[in-house]
């Protein structure tokens, strides 16, 4: 498979405060690469660092440090024009709430302008009104049934997948999904999973499926990378990943996605994670909550190792050193 995005020793540094303030390495040294056609899905809990990976990718922060490469073309080195005209034509994103995204006061339909305004200039109105109609039909939408209404008369799912339509009217080579699903009901989740899968499969979008829900991840993607704490601790085809984790980060998220058998229980209430102590940690970020946690762990941070072919993970314990 041929590569589409490459990121290198990416590391996003926020301070938080002026006087006394400390520093959140919320990206911290994360390469990995999206190949064309290929679903990746970025797995964590919250405050891992995905949507500040999905923000760098999409340029709307500036990383401390690292490269992100398009086709082979640094990031940093595009000017705004062309951030606008050309990248964005290739990479779009889908974000968590669908609500959001639309202004209340508005039909539906003016979610579309600033698109034919970007990338579309010199179609008529007809070829515009075909080229939309055509775009939610193919989410599968009734045009009729959605077009000149208000968000507040359309559901959550429709309202995403209009956001799907408008990031797919223009072909893009990348579609960033960052929770993309997560406030919609089961099966509305699925319809709208399967949509992505069917985009690949007909266009060869390549897609960054951002989710800290496993199974969704699981579902859809043809890779896996788990990210804790700004750091990837374990990547690779999400086969692989889901069979054979390696890391016991990756073990406990797997072990804790509900199975039918299991009852939810009890177990107390976790104490807060003092959140500063993490990012001074000179090892491992996961040790304060590994139950193998070993001396080295604690005292440097393990390197992402290739256990098995297109498996790495960063752990001394699977030989990370
Ligand atoms: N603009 C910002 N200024 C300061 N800190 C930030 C900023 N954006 C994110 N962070 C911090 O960076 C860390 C990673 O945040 P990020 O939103 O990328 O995580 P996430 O995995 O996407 O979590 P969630 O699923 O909750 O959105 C968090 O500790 C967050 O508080």
């Amino acid at each position: 498979m041929s590569e589409l995005l490459r990121v290198e020793h990416l590391t996003k540094i926020f301070r938080s405060g002026l006087v006394g303030g400390f520093e959140i390495r919320a990206v911290d040294d994360v390469s990995f690469t999206v190949g064309k056609g290929e679903i990746v899905s970025l797995v964590g809990e919250s405050g891992s660092g995905k949507t500040t990976v999905g923000k760098l990718i999409l340029r709307l922060i500036k990383p401390t440090s690292g490269r992100i490469l398009f086709e082979g073309r640094d990031l940093l080195e595009m000017s705004k024009r062309e951030l606008r005209q050309n990248y964005y034509r290739q990479v779009q994103a889908v974000f968590q709430d669908p609500f959001a995204s639309f202004n209340p006061l508005h039909e539906i339909d003016r979610a579309f302008d600033l698109v034919f305004r970007s990338f579309f200039p010199d179609v008529s109105r007809d070829e515009r009104e075909e080229m939309i109609d055509d775009a939610l039909r193919q989410v599968g939408l009734n045009p009729a049934e959605v077009r000149g209404k208000y968000p507040h008369q359309l559901s959550g799912g429709q309202l995403q997948r209009i956001l799907i339509a408008r990031a797919l009217l223009v072909r893009p080579k990348l579609l960033i999904a960052d929770e993309a699903v997560s406030m919609l009901d089961a099966s509305t989740r699925i319809d709208v999973l399967n949509l992505l899968g069917d985009f690949r499969d007909r266009y060869g979008t390549s897609v960054l499926f951002v989710t800290h829900d496993l199974a969704l991840g699981y579902y859809i993607s043809d890779s896996t990378i788990i990210m804790y704490r700004g750091t990837i601790v374990e990547m690779g085809d999400t086969e692989k990943v889901f069979h054979n984790p390696l890391h016991p980060y990756t073990k406990m998220l797997l072990e804790s996605v509900p199975d039918l058998n299991v009852k939810w229980e009890f177990r107390g209430i976790e104490p807060e994670k003092e959140e500063r102590g993490i990012y001074e940690i000179a090892g491992c970020r996961y040790a304060p909550r590994c139950p193998r946690a070993m001396e080295a762990c604690w005292k440097s941070r393990p390197g992402l190792h290739e256990v098995e072919k297109n498996h790495w993970v960063a752990c001394h314990l699977h030989g990370g050193g």
